[in-house]
């Protein structure tokens, strides 16, 4: 490891933190010290100290630091993003896999998937072809609609507005704000107006879930359609491990904030890549049309083999991982790396955005090419080598990769089988703004208005 550098915050503030950690990390070495605010941060940036940290050291770091968020939000930490390395967070993990976000739960939901999927195609053509349309806007509210209607079964008017409130929390988290640096700093918290946000964000958020559940239990839904509230509430009977209902609202939050926006921005980033690149967007388009062939209503049946459709996203999830710096690891077990003492509650970043673009393992790593991946048979969920790491790895990897792909797949397929695109007022498809936000999941900062013709 490089030699510490101490107070450093200075570096990240008004940057882009995953680029500014990557430019750190080109001066300082791939396993860097960084003292931002009082937080002593471990931030590794290459596929083989990412290996190293995630296999040999993920035990240390399977904990997670403190935040708002995880104490006010996420029922004091009883979520699984925010639960510390133990047997409860095992326990819900064991849910998670097992019924929650497993294939068959991810399958069940395909029909739903294809409606919602299907209302934002009907809504651009009724717009009518060659008129500019937010399509940011437009995914954004398909995804927050698919995760509603699978956490809560038939969506209503409640239903899509604890979706607003939980894109309102998450919009409050990330970045390296006053409570990230300084937790122990608790009247900072306060001075910072966040703590009282978070508590007024969370009021409102546990009454309309309390309505949701109440409701719920009013209009049972068959064991055929069991929503993944359904399974939670099923686990609050479990003879070995019950949940109270608090473990299940903070579940459900997860479901939220881990569905809606990673899946949406995928989709954004996909389709931004595809105008700035006419050839991949049109071999793309190729590929679903012949394989398709004029078919009137596509099911996710109808791409599973497709390759390139494989390969695109593939290559977005590469250039644009909508958690570029994973969710931060805190070490609850002391340890040597390198020859250096990590102390007990060292942070650790795994800055994956560094990581897929790394030289050494990638050719031309800032060019989009999904081609790449016909020589080189990645797995989506990641690699032997570390050098690619979009769900992150070791303990707490994504458990929602398949459910987070579904909702990709079929939004991305359609959008492009059913309509040509381009940007308006005749500008040139290489002019398209690519700057990003940092938050919950990185998104594009200007949103994306195309025109459909069709
Ligand atoms: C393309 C979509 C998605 C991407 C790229 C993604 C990525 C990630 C990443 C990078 C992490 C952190 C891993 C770490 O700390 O090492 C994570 C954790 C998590 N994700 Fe996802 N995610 C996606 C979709 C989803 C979906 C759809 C759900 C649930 C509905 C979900 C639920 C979770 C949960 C619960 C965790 C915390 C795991 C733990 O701490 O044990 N994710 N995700």
């Amino acid at each position: 490891m490089e030699d510490p550098i101490i107070g450093h915050m200075h570096h990240l503030i008004g940057t882009i933190p995953h680029r500014g950690l990557t430019k750190l990390a080109q001066k300082y070495g791939p396993l860097m010290h960084l003292q931002l605010g009082e937080v002593s941060t471990v931030v590794v940036s290459s596929p083989r100290w990412a290996k190293e940290i995630l296999t040999t050291y993920d035990i240390n770091f399977a904990y997670r630091p403190y935040t708002l968020t995880g104490d006010i939000l996420a029922y004091n930490f009883t979520d699984i993003v925010h639960a510390p390395y133990g047997e409860y967070w095992r326990q819900l993990r064991k849910i998670c896999t097992l019924e929650l976000l497993s294939a068959k739960k991810v399958k069940s939901f395909q029909s739903l998937r294809e409606e919602e999927c299907w209302s934002l195609i009907s809504e651009i053509k009724a717009s009518g072809s060659g008129k500019p349309i937010d399509l940011s806007k437009g995914i954004s509210k398909m995804s927050a609609k698919i995760i509603s209607r699978a956490a809560f079964g038939k969506g209503i008017k409640e239903e899509m507005a604890f979706t607003e409130i939980v894109k309102e929390a998450v919009q409050q988290t990330g970045g390296f704000d006053v409570a990230n640096i300084f937790p122990s700093k608790k009247v900072l918290h306060h001075l910072s107006g966040k703590r009282a946000k978070f508590t007024e964000i969370h009021k409102r958020a546990d009454n309309l879930i309390n309505n949701i559940i109440s409701d719920h239990r009013r209009n049972h839904s068959s064991s055929s359609q069991e929503s993944l509230l359904d399974v939670l509430l099923r686990h609050r009977d479990d003879a070995e491990f019950p949940l109270t209902l608090d473990n299940v609202k903070a579940v459900i939050f997860d479901m939220f904030g881990g569905g809606t926006d990673t899946s949406y921005v995928v989709t954004e980033w996909a389709i931004s890549e595809l105008i700035r690149c006419p050839r991949a967007m049109e071999k793309l388009q190729a590929e679903l049309r012949e394989a398709l062939k004029g078919k009137e209503r596509i099911k996710e049946e109808d791409i599973q083999d497709l390759m390139y459709l494989k390969n695109v996203i593939k290559e977005t999830l590469r250039l644009h991982p909508p958690l570029p710096l994973l969710m931060p690891r805190e070490c609850r077990k002391p340890c040597v790396i390198n020859g250096y003492d990590i102390a007990n509650k060292t942070k650790l970043l795994v800055n994956v955005f560094a990581i897929n673009r790394d030289p050494e393992y990638w050719k031309d790593p800032e060019s989009f090419i999904p081609e790449r991946f016909e020589t080189n048979p990645i797995n989506i969920m990641g690699s032997d080598q570390y050098e690619y790491l979009p769900f992150g790895g070791g303990r707490r990897k994504c458990p929602g990769g398949s459910m987070g792909l579904a909702s990709v797949e079929l939004p991305l397929a359609s959008l492009l089988y059913y309509f040509n695109w381009k940007l308006p007022n005749g500008v040139s498809h290489d002019e398209l703004d690519m700057t990003e936000v940092f938050g919950s999941a990185v998104r594009r900062k200007i949103a994306l208005v195309l025109v459909p013709t069709f």
